[in-house]
């Protein structure tokens, strides 16, 4: 094992990533465990170094001192600029109108001026990174160089080297807790849903008898489900694009067809109530429904576990729980088991469950038409689906495509979670009564408009922006630049708070919620979880930002200062 070269407050010179640039950083602390330095950029910026792009002060000067007595051509000079950090601040202020602050300007392009090392001046290899990205873009560069340059390039990180679980949900301790808490949770809830008296105080000691969760007939099904929604995500329907890049360069190719599949999926149950199939059925069945969901979850994760120890590096992420590390992208040739697992068997089966409560509450109240609260329950919630899918390309830029692996905790959130918790309005309604007032029934409405205009807007703004900044139809907008090039957006819905997005998601929750009335806490059990997960999510991901762009979210957080609600927090 190599020497730890440098100590936690040395100040050294750190390569940017992906460029040939290096920076004055100081050393924050070394993990033998990842041998990797974290260190910290004079614009605040902390990224995790591999010893290989550290180099010393003194034999940093010394080399640069060498190269600058050889004669430097402008072309390389001019090279060197525009790939530096604060030119592409430069560049992109000029786009749009800046929030400029002066001291935040001098932050980023005077302290954070780029030098350019000996070896990039003499040899043109580029880090692993600018090769890839050459070789994609078809240069030309013969094949047979490519392979030599991979050779001596540095090689993927160790699979020790993948960071293992951040401890975000409660650590090691915590991972037990939570893999038998969240089943055991749901199915309490589910119970005290089907109640007559919902009440918290009135849960029954006795645990349910086993065939009221076991049925052979409800597992067959649950397991057709989800074949017949794997059977629609590979029809040749829909366009194909292209994820994020992955840690090794390469990108993923994903076929859009999510809302086909929803289409799809209403046709086909449609035309089995036409047929008098009894879809109440589910209804009277739920509790075996989600042991069924619980154990291929379960299943699913065993499975993915195993075939990770044969996953390449490259393909491994953190887990949030069940095991340390774990496949970000598991497939089966073209087939997405992570991406499937997010947007379709769950979240096209909440509204499949949502219309049979629909139609299991007209049967037990004995109802020519479904309540209002039940209408507005099932309408709001397919259109929030609808419109996921309608938008299914935009989750690929999300941190649990990009940043989490796939185990236990969104196997089991994907296939159990989402189908029967996020059901439980629907579920609770159908043996519940909740007489609305027409006034309450337009301001929920109203409140579901609302919500789902800024969580709409903010959403789409932002992938828009992200997509390309430029875009004309975002110029109005004022944003904040960072020293990694991209921009944050300070005005409008970003302006208003950090996270609109979530706060829309809120504003919807909680007209779902109202629809079922007062009588009860169980339908505000959505509401509760989407605010603690939210919350959670907003700090880790404050967290990330703060990491990725230092002083400039300083600034952002300055100029906007509450994170979901206005005025609380
Ligand atoms: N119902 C449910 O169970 C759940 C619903 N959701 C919903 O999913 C949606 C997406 O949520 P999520 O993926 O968590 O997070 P966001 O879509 O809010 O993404 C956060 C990222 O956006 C970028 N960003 C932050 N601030 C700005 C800004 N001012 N200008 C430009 N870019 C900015 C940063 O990434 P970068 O700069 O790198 O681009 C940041 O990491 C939300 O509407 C949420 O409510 C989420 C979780 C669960
Ligand atoms: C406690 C527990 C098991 C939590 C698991 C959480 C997951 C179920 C959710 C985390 C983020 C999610 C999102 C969606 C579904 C639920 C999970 C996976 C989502 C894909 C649904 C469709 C939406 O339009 C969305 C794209 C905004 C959303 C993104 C986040």
């Amino acid at each position: 094992m190599p020497a730890v070269r440098f100590q936690p407050g040395d100040t050294v010179m750190g390569r940017w990533p992906g460029s040939n640039l290096y920076y004055e950083v100081k050393v924050l602390r070394f993990d033998p465990k990842t041998q990797l330095y974290t260190v910290i950029y004079k614009d605040g910026t902390e990224l995790e170094l591999k010893d290989g792009d550290i180099k010393s002060l003194t034999g940093f000067k010394q080399g640069r001192s060498r190269s600058r007595s050889r004669s430097r051509s402008p072309a390389r000079t001019r090279r060197s600029r525009s790939r530096s950090p604060a030119r592409t601040v430069r560049r992109s202020s000029s786009r749009t109108t800046e929030v400029r602050k002066e001291k935040f300007k001098e932050v980023l392009e005077v302290r954070l001026t780029p030098v350019k090392t000996e070896e990039e001046s003499e040899n043109q290899v580029g880090s692993r990174y600018n090769l890839r990205r050459r070789k994609d873009q078809g240069d030309g560069r013969p094949a047979e160089l490519e392979k030599k340059l991979e050779a001596i390039l540095p090689q993927a990180t160790p699979r020790e080297a993948v960071k293992t679980t951040e401890l975000e949900f409660g650590g090691r301790f915590g991972v037990l807790f939570w893999l038998l808490f969240l089943p055991v949770m749901v199915l309490a809830l589910l119970i005290l849903c089907a109640q007559e008296d919902a009440s918290l105080l009135n849960f029954p000691l006795t645990p349910p008898p086993l065939h009221s969760l076991w049925d052979c007939q409800v597992f067959g099904i649950v397991l057709l489900w989800l074949l017949f929604q794997a059977v629609l995500s590979l029809l040749p329907i829909g366009k194909v694009v292209e994820g994020m890049p992955l840690k090794n360069g390469k990108t993923l190719k994903y076929r859009i067809n999510g809302f086909y599949a929803l289409i799809f999926s209403a046709i086909s149950v449609g035309a089995a109530s036409y047929n008098e199939v009894d879809l109440s059925y589910i209804h009277g069945h739920f509790l075996q429904f989600y042991t069924s969901a619980l154990i291929i979850s379960i299943l699913l994760s065993v499975y993915l576990f195993i075939r990770s120890r044969w996953a390449a590096v490259d393909d491994l992420a953190p887990a949030v729980i069940f095991v340390k590390i774990i496949q970000l992208n598991p497939r089966i040739k073209d087939f997405d088991i992570k991406f499937f697992c997010e947007m379709r068997p769950g979240l096209i089966g909440w509204v499949v469950i949502n219309f049979a409560m629909l139609l299991a509450e007209m049967k037990h109240k004995n109802l020519d038409t479904p309540s209002p609260a039940m209408l507005l329950v099932n309408g709001f919630q397919l259109l929030w689906v609808a419109d996921g899918l309608w938008h299914e390309e935009k989750l690929l830029t999300m941190m649990d495509i990009v940043h989490d692996g796939f185990g236990f905790m969104l196997a089991f959130g994907d296939l159990a979670w989402v189908p029967f918790t996020f059901t439980c309005q629907a579920y609770y309604l159908a043996s519940h009564p909740s007489d609305l007032s027409a006034f309450w029934i337009v301001a929920i409405m109203i409140m579901n408009v609302v919500g789902y205009y800024i969580f709409r807007k903010a959403n789409s703004q932002k992938f828009a922006f992200r997509r390309n900044p430029s875009d004309p139809a975002l110029s109005h907008l004022k944003t904040i630049p960072t020293a990694t090039g991209k921009s944050l957006i300070v005005s409008g819905l970003w302006g208003f708070v950090r996270h609109p997005n979530y706060l829309g998601d809120l504003i919807m929750a909680l007209a779902w919620s109202l629809s079922c009335g007062f009588n009860h806490v169980i339908p505000y059990f959505y509401l509760i979880y989407l605010i603690l997960l939210l919350v959670h999510r907003n700090a880790r991901d404050e967290h990330q930002c703060r990491k990725k762009y230092g002083l400039a979210w300083g600034e952002y957080c300055k100029t906007v200062r509450y994170r979901i609600f206005p005025g609380i927090y």
